[in-house]
C-alpha cells in the first residue's frame, strides 16, 4: 500500500471539461451507485455462512460509492481459493456472481428496501445488464477453458473467417441497438462518440485491421473503446493502464476521466497493489486478504504520510538500494545475431533492417510505442513468426549444450549459432525461454489437473504439455543413484512430488564411450538429469512462489511474514508452502500468480536466452518485488541465481520502474 499514491504528474493535469460534463456530476444528490451495508460478508453461493470463511469481509462503514465519486479498487492477489485477487472478488460481487450477507436480517431488510447492491436503477432493471468489466488480467483469447489457442493467426497465417473480422466491424457490432435485432454492421454508420472515442484512443489508422492482427496495447485499447460503446451505467477495468505505452497512459486515463465526469458510462478502475492511481480518483476500496476497507484518497495519502520515510523509500523503490551484481561489461559468446531483419504484411511495413546482436551475460530493455514491431521481433526469435524463415541473416543459438539440461552442462562450452531455417522449432523453444502475454494465453489450462510442477516442468522440453507423469518414474532412479547425496533431502519430497520432469535424452555422441559402457553410462546420466531437474524445479518454485511473496492467505500455518527470496533459508527440502503451491491446479491460480509460474517455467532449464514481454503483469508488488530480485541474482551460488552469467535476457515493459536491472546494467533496444 505504501507506494500506491506515488503520484504521477501525467495523472495530475487535468483536462478541459468536455461538453459530456454538463451534466454536473459533482452537485447532483441522488442515490448511491453502489452500497454494501456496513460489516456485510461476501460469500460464493451455495456456501453455508457459518461454516466458511466469506470471500470478502467489509469493515464497519461498508461500501457506498456515491454518484460523483471516483473509485478504485485496490488490491493484492491470493494464490487460489479464498486467497483470490481482492479485484477479481470484487469483480465478482459486482456482477452478482456472489451472495452478500448483511449482518443481521434487519440490516439485509434495510438494504434490500433501499435498493440492494445498486440502489441508482430502478427496480424494473435487471442490473447485471447495465454493469460491464473488462479485466485486462485474464486470458484474452482462446475461450476460457484452454484449448490450445493458435496465435499464429497474429503473424500472417489467417484462415478462418473470423481471424478476419476488422477493428471497425467489432467496434460497430458494440453500437448496435440491443432492441434491434439485427447484427450486421453493413451500411451502418459511427456515431459521434464513436468517432470521438477511436481517434482519441489512437484506432482510426487501424480500422481495416484483422483485429487478429493487433498488437497488445492496440488490442487493449480497442477492448476499453468497445465496452463504452456498449453503453453501460457502470464500467469496470481492471488494470487499464498496463502494458500501455506512455502516450497511451496519458489519453486512455484523460478519456476514462473525461467519461466519468459526464457519467457517460460512470467508470470504475481495478489496479494492482503498488500501482499509480491516477489523480482524478477520490476513493479507493483497499481489499486485503478478505478484508474489504473503503477509503477515501486523502485518507490513504495521510496514512501515507505516516509511514516512516525508510519504510516508503524501500516499497517504492527497492531497485534504487539494491545493486545487482549482473555485470554486462565483458564481451559473452554471440547467443543471437540479425543483420537487416524486415517483417512486412503487404504495404505494410513493421520491421525495417533491425540489426541486434545478443550475447552472454547481457541484459537488455527492448522499447518502443505500442505497435512498434517489439513482439514481432520477439517471434522471429523465438521462430514463431513464418517470416524469421526468410530473413537473410537470423542467426539463433543451435546446440543443447549449453541449455544446461544436466548439471555438467552448466560449464559447457559457447552455444553454437546458426541460421533459424537450419534450427528446429522443437529446439529452439528449448533453447529460448519465453514469458509472453500471447503464450500466457496460449497455455493449456484444461490439462487434467495440470499442477504447477507439470507446468513448470515443461520448460526443459519447452512443451506445453507435461511428459512422464508421476512421481514414479523418479523414484527408483534416485534411490539407487550414486550421485544422489546431492539431492539428499530433496529425494524425500519428490517421492510426492505432483509430477515428471520431462523427456531425458542422452545422445550416444555427448557420451563419447565404447558401445559397451554406453548403456551404463546413460543411465547414469540420466538419473543425475533427473535429480538436477528436480532440484531445479523445487529451487524456482522456492524462489518464484509463496515463499518468496504470500501474505500468508496460501497456507495459514506457514510464517505469516513475507520474505524475499535472498532472505530465505537455503533449504535442504522444500518449504511447506511450496511443497502445496507445487500441487495447486495451475488453472485455479490467478493470473498474476499464473505468469509468475509460467516465469519459473521459463527459468526452470537456464536456457541461454530468456525472453519476458510483460511478464509482469497482473502481479502484486510484493511478487514482483520477488520476482524482480530472483531475475538479478544476487546470490553467490550460479545454481540459485535465476539467471546466470552464461544466459542473456530480454524484458519488453512500457514501465522503467519493471526492469529488474540498473543503469549500466541494462542495455536498450528502440524500435
Ligand atoms: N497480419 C498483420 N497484418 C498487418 N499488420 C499486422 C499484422 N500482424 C501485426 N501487424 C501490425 O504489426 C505491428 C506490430 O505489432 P507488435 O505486436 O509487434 O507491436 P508491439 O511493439 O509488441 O506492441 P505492444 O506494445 O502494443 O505490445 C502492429 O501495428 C500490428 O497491427
Amino acid at each position: 500500500m505504501t507506494s500506491l499514491l506515488r503520484t504521477c504528474p501525467r495523472h495530475l493535469r487535468l483536462q478541459p471539461q468536455s461538453s459530456r460534463k454538463k451534466r454536473a456530476y459533482s452537485s447532483l444528490k441522488s442515490k448511491p451507485i453502489i452500497s454494501v451495508p456496513p460489516n456485510s460478508k461476501v460469500y460464493a453461493f451455495g456456501a453455508p455462512s457459518q461454516t466458511r470463511l466469506p470471500l470478502l469481509a467489509f469493515s464497519e462503514s461498508g461500501w457506498t460509492v456515491n454518484e460523483g465519486e471516483a473509485w478504485a479498487v485496490v488490491s493484492g492477489v491470493g494464490t487460489g481459493g479464498a486467497g483470490k485477487g481482492g479485484v477479481f472478488k470484487a469483480i465478482q460481487t459486482l456482477l452478482g456472481h456472489t451472495r452478500i450477507a448483511p449482518p443481521t436480517s434487519q440490516a439485509q431488510a434495510r438494504w434490500a428496501e433501499a435498493g440492494g447492491l445498486y440502489p441508482f436503477l430502478p427496480p424494473s432493471i435487471d442490473p447485471y445488464t447495465r454493469i460491464k468489466v473488462v479485466s485486462f488480467r485474464q486470458r484474452t483469447g482462446g475461450g476460457d477453458g484452454g484449448a490450445f489457442f493458435d496465435y499464429t493467426a497474429r503473424y500472417g497465417a489467417m484462415r478462418e473467417d473470423e481471424d478476419k473480422v476488422t477493428l471497425r466491424d467489432t467496434l460497430l457490432q458494440s453500437t448496435l441497438g440491443s432492441g434491434s435485432g439485427s447484427t450486421s454492421t453493413e451500411g451502418r454508420l459511427p456515431s459521434k462518440l464513436f468517432d470521438e472515442l477511436t481517434e482519441k484512443m489512437g484506432l482510426k489508422g487501424l480500422m481495416d485491421l484483422p483485429i487478429v492482427t493487433l498488437s497488445n496495447g492496440q488490442t487493449r485499447r480497442a477492448r476499453v473503446v468497445k465496452a463504452i460503446l456498449e453503453r453501460p451505467e457502470l464500467l469496470l477495468l481492471d488494470e487499464p493502464l498496463t502494458g500501455l505505452d506512455v502516450p497511451s497512459r496519458v489519453s486512455l486515463t484523460r478519456t476514462l476521466q473525461e467519461l466519468h465526469e459526464a457519467r457517460s458510462p460512470r467508470i470504475m478502475i481495478g489496479l494492482r497493489k503498488g500501482e499509480d492511481v491516477p489523480a482524478w480518483i477520490t476513493h479507493v476500496l483497499e481489499v486485503e486478504g478478505a478484508q474489504a476497507v473503503a477509503r477515501t484518497v486523502k485518507e490513504v495519502r495521510s496514512m501515507l504520510a505516516a509511514v516512516p520515510v525508510t519504510q516508503k523509500v524501500e516499497s517504492s523503490s527497492d531497485k534504487t538500494e539494491e545493486p545487482s551484481s549482473t555485470t554486462t561489461t565483458g564481451e559473452g559468446a554471440l547467443l543471437v545475431d540479425m543483420r537487416d531483419v524486415n517483417v512486412a504484411y503487404g504495404a505494410r511495413k513493421v520491421l525495417t533492417n533491425i540489426n541486434w546482436q545478443i550475447r552472454q551475460g547481457e541484459r537488455w530493455h527492448l522499447q518502443g510505442a505500442n505497435g512498434s514491431g517489439k513482439t514481432t521481433l520477439l517471434s522471429l526469435l523465438t521462430g514463431d513468426h513464418p517470416q524469421s524463415y526468410t530473413q537473410k541473416h537470423l542467426l539463433l543459438p543451435s546446440s543443447t549444450s549449453s541449455s544446461s539440461s544436466t548439471p555438467s552442462d552448466l560449464e559447457a562450452p559457447s552455444p553454437q549459432l546458426q541460421h533459424r531455417k537450419r534450427t528446429p522449432t522443437a529446439l529452439l523453444r528449448r533453447l529460448i525461454g519465453v514469458v509472453s502475454p500471447e503464450m500466457f494465453d496460449a497455455f493449456p489450462r484444461r490439462h487434467p489437473g495440470m499442477s504447477v510442477w507439470e507446468a513448470v516442468s515443461t520448460g526443459f522440453d519447452g512443451g506445453f504439455v507435461p511428459r512422464t507423469k508421476g512421481a514414479g518414474a523418479l523414484k527408483t532412479p534416485l534411490g539407487t543413484s550414486t550421485s544422489s547425496s546431492s539431492v539428499k533431502g530433496w529425494e524425500e519430497t519428490e517421492s510426492k512430488a505432483t509430477g515428471g520432469v520431462g523427456w531425458v535424452d542422452v545422445d550416444d555422441d555427448e557420451l563419447g564411450l565404447g558401445w559397451d559402457a554406453i548403456e551404463e553410462e546413460k543411465a547414469r546420466k540420466r538419473v543425475e538429469v533427473r535429480e538436477w531437474r528436480v532440484r531445479r524445479i523445487w529451487e524456482v518454485l522456492e524462489a518464484l512462489g509463496p515463499a518468496a511473496w504470500s501474505q500468508a492467505s496460501f497456507v495459514s500455518s506457514h510464517s505469516s511474514s513475507p520474505h524475499s527470496s535472498e532472505s530465505l533459508p537455503q533449504p535442504s527440502s522444500p518449504s511447506a508452502l511450496t511443497k502445496s503451491f507445487a500441487e495447486t491446479p495451475f488453472s485455479s491460480l490467478p493470473p498474476g500468480s499464473q505468469r509468475l509460474v509460467l516465469l519459473a517455467r521459463a527459468l526452470v532449464g537456464r536456457p541461454p536466452v530468456v525472453l519476458l514481454d510483460e511478464v509482469w503483469s497482473g502481479m502484486d508488488a510484493d511478487q514482483m518485488r520477488a520476482a524482480r530480485r530472483y531475475l538479478r541474482g544476487e546470490s553467490q551460488n550460479e545454481l540459485k541465481k535465476g539467471v546466470g552469467e552464461d544466459q542473456a535476457v530480454v524484458v519488453i515493459t512500457h514501465w522503467e520502474e519493471e526492469v529488474p536491472w540498473n543503469g549500466e546494467e541494462v542495455k536498450r533496444f528502440r524500435l
